[in-house]
């Protein structure tokens, strides 16, 4: 490899150099990720250890490196077990890229594209839909209300459950990874006085949850097929298919919408 420059005895190449953008750049991305969660004094303790240990072996410091490397083996798995849902985060938005997703499943079944079709076709065919979106198992008292799916999320299964014809079309169905969990659920309506005084109790109901709990809920309204959101106690009306596509992309990967 070709030799660049000599600081002291060490000869540094033009693949040191690589190695270390490749490394400040994950290092860059990993703090960016975590740098307004709970994990990020973590990270910064980790990344503090491996420095250190990096030091403590380039001096040759031996008891110093082992006591260094013990504590950040124990540091990962520590890290690993209580950041479990942010790292799923990040396998999220990795899984998510089309180039991944191209490269290594190109059979995979994709839950986000998936919904969307539902919601389109539901828009399509003026069906009514209430779609609660979880990125993390919880409404374990709605859900137990409802009655229990349990299963693989499709279109099929979406629209024979908002078909008005089935029993199970009032309410709400959530879904959870790439499960419906449960169908015809209750959600608490939203007291809130601003929103509009049209709006109807399909909306008022996604709204009320947005409002109590960290889901993102999709309405699809039987009297005009259109479709609109809420999140966070925000009803955002009148979505296109890409609008859609791209706020639940963000939810499903952690990020505001
Ligand atoms: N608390 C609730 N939890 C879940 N679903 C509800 C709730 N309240 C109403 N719904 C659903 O909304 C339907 C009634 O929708 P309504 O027409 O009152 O509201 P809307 O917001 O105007 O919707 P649309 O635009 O589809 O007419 C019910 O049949 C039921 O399926």
């Amino acid at each position: 490899m070709i030799d660049l420059f000599h600081v002291g005895y060490l000869t540094v190449t033009l693949l040191d150099i690589i190695d270390i953008l490749l490394v400040t750049g994950l290092i860059y991305v990993i703090y960016t990720f975590f740098r307004d969660s709970r994990a990020k004094q973590m990270v910064v303790g980790l990344i503090i250890l491996i420095l250190l240990g990096s030091f403590a072996r380039l001096l040759n410091l031996q008891a110093l490196s082992w006591i260094l490397g013990s504590l950040q083996t124990a540091w990962l798995i520590f890290f690993v077990i209580v950041f479990q849902p942010e790292l799923r985060r990040i396998l999220l938005i990795v899984g998510q890229n089309p180039l991944v997703r191209r490269l290594f499943s190109p059979e995979t079944y994709d839950l986000t594209e998936e919904l969307i079709h539902s919601v389109m076709e539901l828009q399509r065919r003026k069906i009514g839909a209430l779609i609660v979106v979880l990125r993390d198992l919880g409404l374990k008292t709605i859900v137990e209300k409802g009655v229990a799916i349990n299963g693989t999320l499709s279109t099929q299964l979406i629209l024979s459950i908002f078909n008005t014809d089935s029993p199970l079309h009032d309410g709400a169905i959530i879904v959870y990874q790439d499960q419906v969990i449960a169908a015809k659920c209750i959600l608490p309506l939203s007291e809130n006085t601003d929103v509009d005084p049209t709006i109807g109790t399909r909306h008022l109901a996604a709204l009320g949850l947005s409002e109590e709990s960290e889901a993102f809920v999709i309405i699809v309204s039987e009297e005009t097929g259109k479709i609109s959101t809420a999140f966070r106690g925000i009803l955002k009306r009148g979505l296109d298919e890409p609008a859609l596509r791209t706020d639940l992309i963000k939810y499903l990967s952690g990020r505001n919408v």
